[in-house]
């Protein structure tokens, strides 16, 4: 039995779904890259068809490749397929399962996501409209007045957005102390994630041995006190905001206010806000990033963009959300960036806890599931010339569309969808709405600087590398715009200013000053 067990270590067992042949004891991993493993899945999605499967170890995957594997097992199956596969380091050693995005204890999940759905659910996230707005219009400011700053500029408009909603304290600046901080964890976050987390799961031995022999104790708990000192900071502005009588009515401050209501624990209160920052600041900036590199230098997509924005909108006020129903061809351009570079190419994995069957292959207990959305996206059946950035293909009515669920599906799906849709749709009909997007010229040889609508970084997000854009003003009139509308926020921003750094304060007056 011991030696038969052994000898099919790795191999894929009968009924699971086809996929490329695996090797004793290691099943498939050593055919996957460490870098852009997305890429061969999307390979093996178009050898194995809609669903298929891959050994690491004894342990086994399944991908879905199609819109209807994917209703079958994550919607109709929703109910067996909304466990995490383990991930021990984030799950138990960091976050004792209190952390929604790695918990699969049915209680903890099902109090932390009532706990999303009162603060961020549709009609809730609209309340959150105007400071989003509001921000935009330091965006635009600073783009205005500083076009190369735009990488930052959005980087910095959503983790302001994320402090502000959590604890009402916004970032004006990408390099004060607080946003710093988040980004030296986010950034320790992603090398753990990607040589240490996957080794414990599949070498757990690695668990018990001494610091000495190995480094994955000591680079988790600097990781770990990072984390700390930034919801502890954010903390004790909150608290001090409660004594001097103001308040934004932050989630924490409301967290605070009814105790009972919400039951949270000292660590969920920790790792609850520290979620929302994690998944919602630099998802939202890399998903903005993806529409702005997409369309550098696509001079006819930009044309019809600025005729619709100039028709519906003119040139004395801004776009809003409500205003998004009257511009399809925007809507257009931002579902293209969804479908051709997904922020989560491979969804953000789920578990089975019962076996299931589909196509007549067994998905079994135990096994983990990943959605291939960037296969969905660049499947030529559904989306003719996948490769090509064509918001028309969204626009005509008798075409019905595939899903490739962007923020994900089943009783996991993002929570954070309705706040993100948001962010995305007012920021770029903004800075549609703005400016021209061109190609930057090298000042050397005057050549256009092509970019690489491929080139991401690695990282739990699929993130652009930065690159360089020309942001152009489109008319002075747009320019006096923007300018009448920062003022306008400024009262709003305000209330999202208590405690802050003096550097922050001197950033903020010096632009009031400005407009
Ligand atoms: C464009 C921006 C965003 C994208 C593309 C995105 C995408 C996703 C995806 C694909 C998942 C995994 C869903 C699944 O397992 O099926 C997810 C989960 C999650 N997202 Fe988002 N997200 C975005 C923004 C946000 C924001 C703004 C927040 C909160 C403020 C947020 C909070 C969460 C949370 C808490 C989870 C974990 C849910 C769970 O495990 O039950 N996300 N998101």
């Amino acid at each position: 039995w011991l030696v038969y067990n052994i000898s099919t270590y790795g191999r894929r067992e009968k009924g699971l779904p086809p996929g490329p042949p695996t090797s004793f004891l290691v099943g498939n991993i050593l055919e996957i890259p460490p870098k852009r493993a997305f890429h061969k899945l999307v390979e093996w999605a178009r050898e194995y068809g809609e669903i298929y499967s891959i050994k690491f170890g004894h342990k086994t995957t399944v991908v879905l490749n199609s819109p209807t594997a994917v209703q079958a097992v994550m919607e109709k199956g929703s109910r067996v397929t909304q466990d995490r596969p383990t991930m021990w380091l984030f799950d138990q050693y960091l976050y004792d399962h209190d952390h929604l995005i790695f918990s699969s204890v049915p209680h903890k999940v099902n109090q932390l996501r009532r706990v999303f759905a009162t603060f961020l659910n549709q009609t809730t996230a609209q309340k959150y409209v105007p400071i989003q707005e509001a921000e935009s219009c330091q965006l635009l400011y600073e783009i205005m007045v500083g076009p190369d700053s735009f990488f930052t500029g959005v980087k910095r408009l959503t983790i302001s957005l994320m402090f502000s909603l959590s604890y009402g304290v916004r970032a004006p600046k990408i390099d004060s102390p607080l946003p710093s901080l988040f980004y030296e964890a986010v950034d320790m976050i992603n090398e753990l994630l990607a040589d240490v987390s996957a080794l414990l799961d599949f070498v757990p031995l690695l668990r018990i041995l001494p610091g000495w022999m190995v480094n994955w104790r000591k680079r988790t708990d600097r990781m770990n006190a990072q984390e700390k000192r930034l919801t502890s900071e954010l903390m004790e502005g909150v608290f001090a905001r409660r004594k001097s009588d103001t308040s934004t009515n932050s989630f924490m401050e409301q967290i605070l206010d009814n105790p009972e209501e919400f039951g949270l624990s000292d660590n969920m209160m920790h790792t609850l806000p520290l979620l929302i920052l994690q998944a919602g600041a630099d998802t939202t900036a890399c998903a903005i990033l993806s529409v702005l590199l997409l369309l550098v230098g696509q001079d006819e997509v930009l044309k019809n963009a600025h005729a619709e924005l100039d028709s519906v909108i003119g040139r004395d006020r801004l776009p809003t959300v409500a205003d998004m129903e009257h511009l399809p061809y925007i809507g257009a351009i931002i579902k293209e960036s969804e479908r051709l570079r997904p922020t989560n190419p491979l969804g953000f994995p789920h578990a089975a806890s019962e076996d299931q069957m589909y196509g007549g292959y067994l998905v079994p207990a135990g096994a983990t599931i990943m959605v291939n959305t960037w296969a969905l996206g660049h499947d030529p059946q559904n989306f003719p010339d996948p490769e090509r950035f064509f918001p028309e293909r969204w626009l005509d009515p008798s075409v019905e569309h595939a899903d490739t669920w962007p923020f994900g599906v089943g009783r996991r799906v993002c929570p954070g969808m309705y706040l993100a849709k948001n962010s995305v749709a007012i920021v770029i009909s903004r800075l549609l709405w703005a400016f021209d997007i061109k190609k930057k010229v090298d000042p050397s040889a005057g050549n256009p600087i092509e970019v690489d609508t491929l080139d991401y970084a690695e990282g739990i997000v699929l993130c652009p590398n930065k690159f360089e854009a020309d942001f152009v003003l489109r008319s002075k009139e747009h320019g006096d715009t923007i300018k009448h509308e920062l003022r306008g926020a400024i009262p709003l921003l305000e209330t999202y200013e208590f405690g802050m750094a003096q550097s922050d304060l001197e950033y903020v007056e010096q632009m009031r000053r400005a407009v």
